[in-house]
């Protein structure tokens, strides 16, 4: 055989395997995107992907009916006006911190109108508490969720002086029996109980959200569903300006409620906190069995359930944090950053 043959022999031969070994290499890769592709058409037809995701998501910037809802007309937000220049508004973590000045309560009100959430406002009033209720239920009617659907639940240990009080209020009041406390550490400490029994049982039949208030608070000013959040709380009106070594939180390993001196973001008060049912039925059951545990310990948290509160509050972050004007008190005076007092909180003139 003459030598260019045998070295066209060879050039043939070398390409054909070149393109069987590349052919095979593709087959290889295509077998696993084939194995991707096949996973998803096992789905069809009896399955459209994707529709679940959209379950329970309520939408409404298209209506099934197809009418445009009425829009609320508000000036464009202008990217460099810095809408509170002296308070912090934005935490670390990326809640809003909700201060006057900082949110358009008509855009808020149009997305809540179409959502129709239900709101359950609960509040404590055992013994001589009792006596201040009247005059929180007033300021209530007054002044919290005015357009929203919102249902009362008093906690009490006397009904019939509840009923006696004769309340002339326009929404639904539920009076939910707790026992007789033998004093007032056991009624703020029952509170977490309380909530935590209650939701099993009633509130997530019948709301989306849960408010918990002190009974010795007067709402001033108008508390909308701009406070509305998966878990929110409020920065306690005496310590919004307090170094973290001056936080009153339980600094001893003994207690469930320990916070390393090292940790602990703002200290929150725990007459106001509010959130999902979900959410508040986790951090109540939390702070409960926490409270127990101390108990069997003969160990008491240095304020009560607040300690608690706070312990779970920097573990699992509050998604919006409301600022002091929300639990103001009148004692505390009048501050520059207080730009509304919405609540007088602690009057007690029983
Ligand atoms: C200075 C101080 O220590 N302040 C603490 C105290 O605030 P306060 O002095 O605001 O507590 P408080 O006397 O208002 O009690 C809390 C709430 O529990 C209810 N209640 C209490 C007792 C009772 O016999 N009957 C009754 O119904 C009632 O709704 C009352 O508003 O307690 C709070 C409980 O969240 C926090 O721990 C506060 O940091
Ligand atoms: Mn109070």
């Amino acid at each position: 055989m003459s030598k260019p043959f045998v070295s066209l022999i060879i050039f043939i031969m070398g390409t054909m395997i070149g393109f069987l070994i590349s052919k095979w290499l593709e087959v290889g890769s295509l077998r696993g995107r084939w194995l991707e592709v096949g996973s998803l058409r096992g789905r069809y037809p009896e399955e459209v992907p994707g529709q679940d995701l959209l379950q329970g998501l309520k939408l409404h910037w298209m209506p099934a009916n197809g009418s445009l809802p009425i829009r609320t007309h508000y000036s464009k937000p202008d990217i460099g006006q810095i809408p509170r220049n002296e308070v912090m508004i934005l935490t670390p973590w990326l809640a809003p911190i909700v201060w006057e000045g900082t949110f358009n309560s008509d855009i808020l009100k149009e997305d809540y109108q179409q959502k129709n959430y239900r709101i359950g406002l609960t509040v404590s009033a055992i013994g001589k508490y009792i006596k201040l209720l009247k005059k929180f239920l007033e300021s209530a009617e007054r002044y919290f969720m005015k357009e929203g659907m919102v249902n009362y639940y008093v906690f009490t240990d006397s009904p019939d002086e509840v009923k006696a009080l004769n309340l002339e209020i326009s929404r639904t009041l539920r009076i939910i029996t707790v026992p007789e406390y033998s004093n007032w550490e056991q009624a703020v400490l029952g509170r977490m109980e309380v909530l935590k029994n209650q939701t099993e049982l009633l509130f997530q039949k019948e709301v989306d959200y849960l408010v918990s208030l002190d009974t010795d608070v007067v709402m001033l000013n108008p508390i909308g569903v701009e406070i509305l959040g998966d878990l929110v709380s409020v920065i306690h009106p005496g310590f919004y300006h307090s170094q973290r070594k001056n936080l009153p939180y339980e600094r001893r390993p003994a207690s469930r409620a320990f916070i390393p001196e090292d940790e602990g973001d703002f200290y929150y008060q725990a007459n106001f906190f509010l959130g999902t049912v979900q959410r508040i039925y986790h951090l109540t059951k939390t702070c409960y069995e926490g409270i127990q545990i101390d108990k069997a310990n003969g160990i008491q948290a240095r304020v009560f359930e607040e300690s608690h509160f706070n312990k779970y509050l920097v573990y699992n972050k509050p998604t919006k944090v409301l600022s002091p004007e929300y639990i103001w008190s009148n004692s505390l005076g009048s501050p520059k950053d207080i730009k509304i007092k919405r609540v007088n909180h602690g009057d007690k003139h029983f």
